[in-house]
């Protein structure tokens, strides 16, 4: 479970997270959504630690992210952006450096990379070089590196920025079985169509602060509208920077 407890955070003249509170629990989905600017990667930043707020907690499992990060970062998988691969790497060989950096020995990480390769099914590339990969399997070794040491809580930012309908669609069908395995899955998105199609809870934010939220029929139900993309629009006055 990922929890945000009024955060804020001041980046120059700007209030980044200005009151930011919301809980992300096991075994949901739960999305990010707003316009350009409206804190969602300065959010998912200070969860992960690498942005300290000026006030509030973000909490993984419990475990206050500013006092125990280390602690804290072992429950946590963090999706990077998956153009950043070693091309020279295997997804083997990616995976087992990171579960070795995150602490295991090198049979334990053997173990687990090799746990990990078969959950995505991906044995066929596993020892091929990422080099010339297509976007769906650098998808996957990317979030192979992220889930190897088995975090409870995923967190993606815009995680579909970019990629192809195959590779937005092997994304889809891995986040959904890393919820139906129980993980707490958080991610930031301005895509509507997908936040509609993936989440249990939706956290409507514009100006660092929380407008909404609920699963997409409530607030359907909530703002008297057919479809989120309109109930975003009533909510937040404008669609600007969100993609249908
Ligand atoms: N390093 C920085 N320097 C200056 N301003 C920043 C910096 N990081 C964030 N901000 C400002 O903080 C606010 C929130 O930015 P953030 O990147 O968290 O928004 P976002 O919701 O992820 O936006 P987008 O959808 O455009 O990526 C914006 O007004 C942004 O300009």
């Amino acid at each position: 479970m990922i929890q945000v407890d009024n955060l804020y955070k001041k980046i120059g003249e700007v209030n980044a997270l200005d009151g930011l509170s919301f809980t992300a629990r096991d075994g949901q989905i739960t999305g990010l959504l707003g316009p350009n600017g409206a804190g969602k990667t300065t959010c998912l930043r200070t969860v992960f630690g690498l942005l300290q707020a000026d006030q509030g907690i973000a909490s993984i499992d419990s475990i206050d992210v500013a006092k125990e990060p280390t602690r804290a970062k072992q429950q946590l998988g963090l999706f990077p952006d998956p153009c950043g691969l070693y091309e020279r790497m295997t997804p083997r060989e990616y995976t087992q450096f990171y579960a070795e950096l995150s602490g295991m020995d090198a049979k334990s990480a053997a173990a687990a990379t090799q746990e990990v390769l078969e959950k995505l099914q991906m044995l066929d590339i596993a020892d091929r070089r990422c080099k010339g990969f297509s976007q769906g399997q650098r998808m996957k070794t990317a979030l192979a590196q992220a889930i190897v040491h088995k975090p409870t809580n995923i967190v993606l930012d815009e995680p579909t920025r970019g990629l192809d309908v195959m590779s937005t669609r092997v994304l889809r069908d891995l986040l959904l079985m890393l919820k139906a395995q129980g993980h707490c899955v958080l991610f930031s998105s301005h895509v509507m169509q997908e936040v509609a199609a993936l989440c249990d809870h939706v956290v409507v934010m514009a100006k660092g602060k929380v407008v909404a939220e609920g699963s997409p029929e409530a607030l359907c139900e909530q703002t008297g509208k057919a479809s989120l993309e309109e109930a975003f629009i009533t909510l937040i006055g404008t669609d600007e920077g969100i993609a249908a």
